[in-house]
């Protein structure tokens, strides 16, 4: 990979202690792990590491914790989960800072792994602090950067701590750079993008760019409902960010003057609750209930969206169309996924997704493997695709 440090420059390792940056930021539901490509993932980079005889120490971060540490965020399950996966043991130190993960870092053997607590139970992580950079460095060697789905976040773990260790790209991170080029670097055209879930305002600002290099925007999922709001679409009480209505529109503005399309939902599947089983029924868009949340884009879209995937030589897709965990709001997700899976299948669509919630989406729907190329990562590879710097990438070229 040009400009890159990988881990075959890495050289002699043994008995060193390598901080690893990992993305563990898997899909839980009643504190199960219910999707583990992320982990699957992070594999070879553990085991080439471990294998050369280096202290393998883990740092990742967790869901969006506001208020400093809570059992909510933590780490430790995500430790087991991650021992299962890996078949061997993966010690846990319940700090990524201090006495605690000096401690458990200095009884660490030659080839252990260790995973330290969720770096975000400290605000000075997503400030790029360079005192907590330090305090993170105190227990490393050598950093390797394999979570490339968090590296266009700078924080100290993704980009901080590359200033002060000697860094490496890990496998994960050199093969989705590599995929990503192939797959994408050149698209066939038209090219149609697929965005939804819930991260609504983390990744609003990407769509402003991305309709200049897509020929149509596919809006689904709670990302839709912000844009529907913007036009004037009553939404009742479904996620939807009101004071991005300015930004949406902009949106909409900015895709019209480079020819991109855009398509939002038609139709809605609302619920009054967000759970399984609840009532729900399919309305026309401008037909949502003021105390109706939509859940899933409903049966008029999914066939808009089929067709858009019949027209597009290179699908990109990030987000579901619906709440998938949550039947029946999985329904338009896995339409749509299996769409672009035959259609891969069939040798006329080059197909690649990511995100932690869409990967586990296909695999929900049984297609991930039908795919051209599955990405660990969402926001990450959509910044990736809009030619945006990532700032965990950059800091590995120096
Ligand atoms: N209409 C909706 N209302 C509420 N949540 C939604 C809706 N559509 C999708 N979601 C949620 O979006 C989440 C995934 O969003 P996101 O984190 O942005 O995707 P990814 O992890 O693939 O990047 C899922 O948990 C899903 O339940
Ligand atoms: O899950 C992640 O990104 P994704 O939702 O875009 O796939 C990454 O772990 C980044 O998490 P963040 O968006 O809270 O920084």
């Amino acid at each position: 990979m040009a400009g890159f440090k990988t881990l075959d420059d890495i050289g002699n390792i043994s008995g060193k202690r390598v901080l690893v940056r990992v993305d563990l930021n898997v899909p839980v539901a009643d504190g199960k792990v219910t999707d583990v490509t992320r982990i699957e993932r992070i594999a070879p980079t553990i085991a080439e590491l471990s294998g050369k005889g280096a202290k393998v120490i883990l740092l990742a971060h967790f869901g969006r914790p506001k208020d400093g540490p809570t059992p909510e965020f933590s780490l430790e399950p995500i430790a087991k989960a991650t021992a299962e996966v890996l078949g061997r043991p993966v010690g846990f130190a319940s700090d990524c800072v201090g006495d605690t993960a000096a401690s458990a870092v200095a009884a660490m053997n030659k080839g252990d792994v260790l995973l330290l607590e969720n770096t975000r139970f400290y605000k000075a992580e997503e400030k790029n602090d360079p005192a907590f950079t330090e305090k993170l460095a105190a227990n490393g060697d050598i950093f390797v950067n394999d979570a490339f789905s968090a590296a266009h976040r700078a924080h100290s773990s993704t980009e901080g701590l590359a200033h002060l260790l000697p860094a490496y790209a890990g496998r994960t991170m050199q093969a989705e750079l590599d995929a990503l080029e192939k797959g994408l670097g050149n698209p066939v055209r038209p090219v149609v993008a697929i965005v939804g879930g819930a991260k609504v305002s983390t990744k609003i600002d990407l769509l402003m760019n991305l309709v200049k290099r897509v020929d149509a925007l596919v809006i689904g999922g709670g990302m839709a409902n912000t844009f529907l709001a913007a036009r004037g679409t009553a939404v009742g009480k479904s996620l939807c960010e009101h004071d991005l209505a300015t930004t949406a529109k902009q949106i909409m503005i900015e895709a019209a003057e480079a020819g991109c399309a855009i398509i939002l939902p038609v139709d809605g599947v609302v619920a009054k609750e967000f759970k399984a089983g609840a009532a729900s029924e399919t309305v026309a868009i401008s037909e949502v209930p003021a105390d109706g949340m939509i859940l899933d884009v409903g049966e008029k879209t999914v066939k808009a969206v089929a067709e858009w995937i019949d027209r597009a030589a290179t699908l990109v897709w990030n987000g579901p169309l619906g709440a998938f965990e949550i039947e029946p709001f999985d329904h338009a997700t896995v339409a749509a996924a299996r769409h672009a899976a035959d259609r891969t299948k069939a040798g006329k669509l080059v197909s690649v997704a990511g995100g932690g919630d869409t990967v586990a989406a296909l695999n929900h729907a049984g297609v991930a493997d039908d795919f051209t190329y599955v990405s660990t990562a969402g926001g990450a590879f959509l910044e990736w695709m809009e030619g945006k710097p990532l700032p965990g990438v950059e800091v590995l070229k120096h």
